[in-house]
């Protein structure tokens, strides 16, 4: 995965919807935490892995990779707006359980919003990967999915989203 790519399509994508809403210079950092706080919660919802009350299975995996590749541009945002936008993610070793791994990266949201550290930044990369990975999608389809998503959010600005 090409994360340096991803960081300046991120940043692009960003200056565009800003300006787009008259919103240049703003400080949208809590705006982005609770943003990526709710695409995980809805990538959660779409694994249904915690959901111990029902039958019914995961959505296809399209849709959660989808879902996952949100919370990534919120993620490289954030990076990019503390300043951190050189991290490589490494897969944070012992992700074994996908309901304690969403538990873990919503902690780590937590924990940059209170104190925007490189090293809690790096933590929420890492944990938010090694979540990718227990769900099944190597760095390249990540990336590609990210890249896909990427366009769809300028076109849907384009029509008035
Ligand atoms: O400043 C922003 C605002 C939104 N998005 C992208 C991230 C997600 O892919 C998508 C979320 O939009 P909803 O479908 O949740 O409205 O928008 C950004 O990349 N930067």
């Amino acid at each position: 995965m090409n994360i340096e790519k991803l960081f300046n399509m991120q940043r692009g994508l960003d200056r565009y919807i800003e300006e787009g809403h008259n919103l240049a210079g703003k400080d949208l950092f809590d705006q982005k935490t609770l943003a990526l706080l709710v695409e995980i919660g809805e990538l959660a919802n779409e694994t249904r892995c915690f959901k111990f009350w029902s039958t019914k299975g995961p959505s296809e995996r399209n849709v959660i990779l989808e879902e996952f590749v949100d919370g990534v541009h919120f993620i490289l945002s954030l990076g990019i707006m503390a300043g951190f936008d050189q991290d490589k993610p490494v897969f944070e070793a012992g992700a074994v359980d996908q309901t304690k791994q969403f538990i873990l990266v919503m902690e780590s949201v937590h924990a940059f919003h209170k104190e925007k550290t490189k090293s809690n930044y790096e933590q929420l990369m890492n944990r938010y990967f090694a979540l990718g990975d227990l769900l099944g999608f190597s760095p390249d389809e990540v990336e590609a999915a990210y890249v896909a998503k990427n366009e769809v959010n300028y076109e849907r600005q384009k029509s008035g989203y």
